[in-house]
């Protein structure tokens, strides 16, 4: 039976694939990608392209080529002179196939926000209806240094829910996920199919294989977890791989390293709490209250709860964890820490009246697994 075309891609390009040595961008490689960028679109597939290689591109011409600053804030000034020379790379690479790229600038805020968030995902999928090939990156310049997402993988697993694609492909330098850093390991195998990313299989990821690259192989297994849990098949393959965009929207076995969707997509709240926002501090909670978080999904309670750790206001993202400290499920906290100190083991009948009885409400809680 024919596969059939999704209607909705996204494909992730990292630094490693569109730069030389120099980080000077490679035109040939973005040629390359919009020329099959194209492909799918005349297969009626409609496509978001989320290109990194700012930093990169912006290094040779501040003179920094040999000697990339570590510094993050200096990182975040030389994307704002990379970033133009890149989209203008996409730009007449998507032009010489007849197609129009729209630059989208989009920082983890936009994801935290509800009201930035329905704007990125309404300019998106008017960009998409006008038949325009959005070119997004993350808004390296200005995002918090905090709360950059620092790879543009994540950034590309959110954009995908965000657009409800049916496929994310993340193209790197890789042949996909290997059973080895293939720096390390030469004898390495590509792992065609996931069907689910464990910590097993997250042991095997490393981190970036130059210092262009930033994320590695592990935010890259990172990514397609979250495109899993949103209902989306990922697929990690390399760059330079000939067709590589029409074999992935195929699901031509071994093109690269397929991780297929969960059956149950997570509500795009549950998926906002799990991964997008980050944990301000950790709930220690008891074995009964573990047990009952897990199996019969009910709120949390201070009854349960042993010991508070960090800092963190009334609707922050905390990670509850074990007994054993294992964290095993993120929410959004009903009280500050400083509160929930006082309040924790207390049964809820010795609770002051004007207090919320739950410390994580079963609405704003996610299992992890
Ligand atoms: N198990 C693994 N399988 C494949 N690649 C791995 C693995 N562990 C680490 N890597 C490294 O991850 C690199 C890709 O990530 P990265 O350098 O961040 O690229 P990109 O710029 O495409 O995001 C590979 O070149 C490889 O050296
Ligand atoms: N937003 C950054 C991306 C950072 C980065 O290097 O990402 P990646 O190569 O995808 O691991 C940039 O454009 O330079």
């Amino acid at each position: 039976m024919t596969p059939v075309a999704p209607s909705l891609v996204v494909v992730k390009v990292g630094t490693s694939s569109l730069t030389d040595e120099r980080g000077a961008i490679e035109p040939g490689a973005v040629a390359k990608l919009a020329a099959e960028v194209a492909g799918l679109r005349t297969d009626g597939t409609r496509v978001v392209v989320v290109t990194s290689g700012a930093i990169a591109a912006g290094l040779p011409h501040l003179g920094l080529a040999d000697r990339r600053p570590s510094d993050v804030a200096v990182l975040q000034a030389v994307s704002a002179v990379g970033q133009g020379h890149l989209v203008l790379e996409w730009y007449r690479a998507l032009d010489a196939v007849g197609l129009v790229g729209g630059q989208v600038l989009l920082a983890p805020h936009d994801f935290m926000d509800r009201s930035q968030y329905l704007h990125a995902r309404q300019t998106l999928r008017l960009l998409l209806e006008l038949g325009v090939v959005p070119v997004v990156n993350e808004n390296d310049a200005i995002a918090d240094d905090e709360i950059r997402f620092g790879d543009n993988d994540r950034l590309a697993a959110l954009v995908a829910h965000l657009v409800a694609a049916d496929l994310l492909v993340l193209l790197t330098d890789a042949p996909g996920l290997l059973t080895a850093d293939p720096r390390f390991d030469s004898e390495a195998s590509l792992i065609e199919e996931v069907a689910e990313v464990d910590h097993e299989l997250e042991s095997l990821a490393g981190g970036a294989g130059s210092d262009r690259g930033s994320g590695g192989m592990a935010s890259k297994l990172a990514a397609a977890k979250i495109a899993a849990w949103s209902g989306v098949r990922a697929v990690i393959a390399d760059a330079g791989r000939p067709g590589v965009l029409a074999d992935a929207a195929a699901d031509v076995a071994g093109v690269g390293t397929v991780v297929r969707p969960r059956a149950r997509r997570l509500a795009a709240r549950k998926l906002w709490i799990a991964f997008a926002v980050a944990a301000r501090g950790t709930v220690v909670v008891d074995e009964g209250a573990r047990r009952a978080l897990t199996t019969r999904g009910v709120s949390l309670l201070p009854a349960g709860v042993v010991t508070v750790h960090g800092s963190f206001v009334a609707d922050d993202a905390v990670a509850l964890a074990g007994p054993d400290g294992k964290v095993f499920a993120k929410g959004l906290a009903r009280h500050d820490a400083g509160r929930l100190r006082a309040l924790a083991g207390r049964r809820s009948s010795e609770l002051p009246a004007e207090v919320p009885p739950e410390v994580v409400h079963r609405d704003d809680l996610v299992l992890l697994p």
